[in-house]
């Protein structure tokens, strides 16, 4: 595995982290709090396990589309309707255990994809836990990082743990297929977000990529992206909940990616941060999530 950073320059295209770029003067945690960086972890996940984990969720996607919707319905009608919106078009698979929370069983990976993606996700926090940056779990998850009994743990371990605060129905898949399949331009709001496409770009679909804004608020059609990143299958990208990203719309073929964006125990979430520190009161934050 090798971890690259990338930053986010308001305004101006993404340039790689040069040595003397002030920036360097803050931590890589809060780097990525203040929606400064992009991390790129390569050799994540091997080809073999993309192919396996691509493959079947593929197939489980066409089972779920054809249990919705039936065997009739277009593509262009297979909008994930479960969803709301047309902004996101794609169907989500949940690991069992975000099935379970969310109280969704028919939307869950099978057994064996689902373990893939938790073993793949854990693999992740535990090179972060030892390898990124030492400081990294206290910035990302503040001071109260320990878990219900009051023990310190890893990131790794609040997540076999399950006491990481997810973003709602994840970890998960996404599955996006041509001519449709894209989810429009959005920040994350949680400390950490994981993304790991499992599809190669070169082969299996055009179009699509993960596209990133420098600026925070930006106009979607107005503002184009800094960045449009098509990593190898098995590369993870990470980022904050304060970066403004979509999953670009795919051209041909299909586009597997695995997404965690979560939080620490208790913490809250960067747009309940974000309007607090506006001034606004508990009411509307409550309202809110
Ligand atoms: O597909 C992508 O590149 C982006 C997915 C995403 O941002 C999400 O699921 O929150
Ligand atoms: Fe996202």
């Amino acid at each position: 595995m090798q971890l690259e950073e990338l930053l986010i320059k308001n305004g101006r295209p993404i340039a790689r982290l040069e040595p003397r770029n002030a920036l360097r003067s803050f931590t890589m945690g809060e780097r990525i709090k203040g929606g400064r960086t992009l991390l790129r972890l390569s050799n994540l996940v091997s080809a073999e396990e993309c192919q396996l984990l691509a493959t079947s969720c593929i197939a489980a996607a066409h089972d779920w589309k054809q249990k919705q919707y039936g065997e009739e319905t277009s593509t262009n009608e297979m909008i994930h309707l479960e969803q709301g919106s047309k902004s996101k078009v794609f169907v989500r698979l949940l690991t069992q255990a975000t099935a379970d929370r969310e109280e969704a069983p028919e939307d869950a990976l099978p057994k064996e994809s689902s373990e893939l993606v938790e073993l793949i996700l854990e693999r992740a926090l535990s090179y972060l836990d030892t390898q990124a940056c030492p400081s990294l779990k206290k910035t990302l998850f503040g001071e109260r990082v320990n878990d219900d009994n009051g023990n310190s743990s890893s990131m790794a371990q609040l997540f076999r743990k399950r006491q990481l605060d997810y973003s709602i129905r994840e970890p998960a898949i996404n599955v996006y297929e041509a001519p449709h399949g894209h989810f429009a331009m959005h920040k994350d709001h949680h400390a950490l977000s994981i993304l790991i496409p499992l599809s190669d770009p070169t082969a299996d679909f055009e179009g699509g990529g993960t596209a990133f804004w420098s600026q925070s608020h930006p106009m979607e059609g107005m503002d184009s992206p800094s960045i449009v990143l098509k990593p190898k299958p098995g590369t993870a990208l990470l980022w904050g909940g304060r970066v403004s990203h979509k999953g670009v719309t795919i051209s041909s073929g299909t586009r597997v990616v695995v997404v965690a964006s979560f939080s620490g125990p208790n913490s809250p979430r960067e747009d309940v941060k974000e309007r607090l520190s506006a001034g606004l009161g508990v009411r509307t934050i409550l309202s809110a999530r």
